[in-house]
C-alpha cells in the first residue's frame, strides 16, 4: 500500500475544453511526488515537489496562474504540515514569490514560527536567498479555466476554483500535507483564506492521516474542514467516509462546497468533492488514478509514457 501520494487541482467548475490539460497537470504532479517517494524520499519532500509542479503550471490558481485581488494584485497563501512532529509552516498574503509552498517549508524548518504574512514573509524569503519575482510573471491571461477565471461567485459550482494540494505517506508511514493558492478572485487586499490556516487548508498527523482541502475558504474555516475529517477518522471512519461526512456537514451547516484529498497512515486514500468537479490524481503501487468529474476514476500504469 505504501508509498502513496494524492494531489488535487482545486474544486469548482472546469470547462470541458480545459479538463484534459487539467488532468495532465495533476497526473504529472502525482508522478513527480511518487518518484520522490519511490526514491526513498519523505512524504514532506513528495508533497512539496507535487505542489511546486502545480504552482508552476499556469492552469492552476497557485503560484504562476494565481487569481487577482480587487486591486489587480497577486497575493498567495500556502501551508505545509509534517505528520511526524505536527510541525507546520505557512505564508499568507505573500507577493512576488514563485513557489509559496517552498517558502512555507522554510518557515517550518528555519523559524520558530508557524505563519509569516505579507511583507514579513517577503523579507524572510530574501534572507533565505529565495529570489523575488516580478508580479507580471505570476499573472497569466487566459480564458476561464479550472484554475481561476475573472469572476468570483460565492458558490463553487458556478465559480472558478483551483487551489492546489497534496497529501502523501512515505515508506516509513509518515504522512504530510501541502496546499497552495492564489485565493479567490476579487478578494479584498489582505484577505487570508483557509489555505494557510492549520486544520482548515490542511492537517497531518501520523496517528490519523493527512488532508489537503479546496473550496470556498470562508466556509472551510467555519468548520475547520481538514481537522474535522481527521476527527471522523479518529472515530473510526475510513478516509473516504470521513471526507464525505465532513463535506456533507460543511454543505448542510454553512452551505459551503469544496473538495479534499485524504490519506491514512496505512495508505488508504480518498479524493472527494461536493463541488461539481475537482481535478485529482493519486499514485500507488505503480498505478496512476485520476479524474475530474463526479464518479470519474481512470487508471493507467505509471510507467506508461505521458
Ligand atoms: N480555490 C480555492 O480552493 C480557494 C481557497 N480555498 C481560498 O478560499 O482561498
Amino acid at each position: 500500500m505504501l508509498p502513496v501520494v494524492v494531489v488535487h487541482g482545486g474544486a469548482g467548475h472546469c470547462p470541458k475544453e480545459m479538463s484534459e490539460s487539467a488532468k495532465k497537470g495533476v497526473c504529472a504532479a502525482a508522478r513527480a511526488g511518487y518518484e520522490v517517494l519511490r526514491g526513498g524520499g519523505s512524504s514532506m519532500d513528495a508533497v512539496v515537489e507535487a505542489v511546486t509542479q502545480l504552482e508552476n503550471n499556469s492552469l492552476f490558481n497557485a503560484g504562476c496562474g494565481s487569481v487577482l485581488n480587487i486591486k489587480g494584485d497577486v497575493e498567495m497563501d500556502a501551508l505545509v504540515m509534517d505528520g511526524q512532529t505536527l510541525a507546520s509552516g505557512a505564508v499568507a498574503a505573500v507577493r512576488n514569490i514563485a513557489n509559496p509552498v517552498q517558502l512555507s517549508r522554510l518557515v517550518m524548518d528555519k523559524t520558530s514560527h508557524v505563519c509569516l504574512t505579507a511583507g514579513g514573509a517577503q523579507q524572510f524569503a530574501e534572507s533565505m536567498g529565495v529570489p523575488l519575482v516580478q508580479q507580471e510573471s505570476l499573472i497569466t491571461l487566459r480564458p476561464p479555466a479550472c484554475a481561476g477565471g475573472r469572476t468570483w461567485h460565492p458558490r463553487p459550482t458556478q465559480g472558478k476554483m483551483g487551489t492546489v494540494g497534496a497529501v502523501a505517506v512515505d515508506v516509513h508511514g509518515n504522512v504530510a500535507s501541502a496546499t497552495s493558492t492564489g485565493g479567490i478572485l476579487n478578494k479584498m487586499e489582505g484577505r487570508v483564506g483557509d489555505t494557510p490556516c492549520v486544520g482548515c487548508g490542511g492537517y497531518a498527523d501520523n496517528r490519523v492521516g493527512a488532508v489537503s482541502t479546496t473550496g470556498y475558504g470562508e466556509a472551510i474555516m467555519k468548520v475547520t474542514l481538514a481537522r474535522l475529517i481527521l476527527f471522523h477518522m479518529e472515530q473510526g471512519q475510513s478516509a473516504e467516509a470521513a471526507s464525505d461526512s465532513a463535506l456533507a456537514y460543511m454543505k448542510s451547516r454553512v452551505e459551503g462546497l469544496g473538495g479534499v484529498v485524504t490519506v491514512d497512515p496505512q495508505g488508504h486514500w480518498a479524493a472527494r468533492f461536493s463541488s461539481t468537479q475537482m481535478c485529482w490524481a493519486a499514485a500507488q503501487e505503480d498505478v496512476l488514478h485520476y479524474g475530474v468529474y463526479a464518479g470519474e476514476h481512470l487508471t493507467e500504469n505509471i510507467t506508461t509514457p505521458q
